[in-house]
């Protein structure tokens, strides 16, 4: 419930231009702390990450007039996101497109829980969102990506997929932090994201009662944790995300937007890595803190937009736990990041 504990942020904010564009000795103090935060928290915000503020605007501009198109272009077959059921057996390939609000439950259950899943998935997350992929490699031969067509939005095509790739070079460097923070070789983990299949989602929050949100009756994006490698996540400044205190589960941080920064965080298949050294912490988004009243008794929320970039390993690499890190033994076994990423998707969706 949205109703726990919470206390200001106390996340970590770092300069990653000390990795980007330092000496070796900047970029060795910078992977440092960055692994340290995400031992610790699970999360870190970046600044001077190398992607201009006016990018990160024009990503938001493109937002805005994407979810503002008429209901009957993002529910047209070309552009919505096909619901799982409809595609029995191939729940791998429903990820692209627009998915209207009530499609899609985040959770933190077992994906093996059918029961607990389905009463779960009874309060909807208030949220709209359009998916992208990767216009490279097996990504894309899986499935295609769904763009409104030129006419209705010229220029939204390619500023994503430019987009799509400025990020995806960010995450390597992240990715070469993380490998120097655990004392590997610089380019270990890039070499399983070669042809990573990841996932580009814009999320827009409708403004909603605030009681509807403040009674947990429904939710903005309930507790989960991320299942991928890494996110990278940029919000606006409405604010509302939260993300678990590790010095006392059950209550949370308020990660309050910063000014030119992404937020990164550790997913649950990077934490299986690396024997759960590494933290993928549970987050969510609640009510913002502003508030608007509206007259009538109603006070509804600001709408929000972020867009979360899940950065997913190659699917035919199979991963086992990191050598260094096996200490008293491998947690897991060995999983391809396909057949882990699959696993995961099942427990999504509002039905399948
Ligand atoms: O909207 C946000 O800020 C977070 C969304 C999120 O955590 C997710 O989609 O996995
Ligand atoms: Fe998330």
């Amino acid at each position: 419930m949205p109703s726990t504990s919470v206390l200001d942020s106390s996340l970590p904010v770092f300069d990653f231009s000390g990795f980007r564009a330092g000496t070796s000795e900047e970029r060795m103090k910078t992977a440092n702390r960055v692994t340290y935060a995400f031992k610790t928290y699970g999360f870190v915000y970046l600044v001077n990450h190398g992607l201009p503020k006016e990018r990160i605007q024009a990503l938001f501009d493109w937002s805005k007039k994407l979810f503002l198109l008429p209901q009957e272009v993002l529910m047209s077959p070309e552009l919505r996101r096909p619901e799982p059921e409809s595609i029995p057996g191939n729940l791998q390939i429903c990820a692209r497109g627009y998915g209207p609000v009530g499609m899609e439950k985040l959770s933190n259950l077992d994906p093996n829980d059918e029961n607990g899943l389905k009463a779960h998935r009874g309060i909807p997350d208030a949220k709209e969102l359009f998916e992208t992929g990767p216009y490279w490699g097996i990504g894309q031969e899986r499935e295609p990506n769904r763009y409104p067509s030129k006419d209705v939005l010229p220029g939204f095509e390619e500023f994503v997929k430019e987009f799509f790739m400025e990020a995806q070079e960010l995450t390597l460097d992240i990715l070469r932090s993380i490998a120097i923070g655990l004392g590997l070789e610089e380019n270990y983990f890039v070499h399983y994201h070669e042809d990573a299949d990841n996932l580009f989602r814009f999320l827009r929050y409708p403004p909603i009662e605030r009681a509807t949100l403040s009674s947990g009756e429904t939710a903005r994006t309930s507790p989960h944790t991320d299942f991928g490698t890494i996110t990278i996540l940029f919000q606006d400044d409405v604010g509302g995300l939260q993300v678990e205190n590790p010095e006392n589960p059950g209550t949370y941080l308020v990660a309050t937007p910063v000014e030119g920064s992404v937020i990164v965080n550790v997913g649950d298949f990077l934490m299986r890595w690396t024997n759960d050294s590494l933290k993928s912490n549970l987050h969510r988004v609640v009510e913002p803190p502003a508030e608007r009243e509206l007259g009538d008794g109603l006070e509804l929320t600001k709408e929000r937009f972020s867009m979360p970039y899940f950065v997913q390993a190659d699917r035919s690499k199979v991963v086992e736990c990191i050598e260094s890190l096996k200490g008293d033994g491998a947690k897991y076994p060995p999983i391809s990041a396909g057949e882990y990423i699959n696993l995961r998707t099942n427990a999504v969706f509002k039905s399948y």
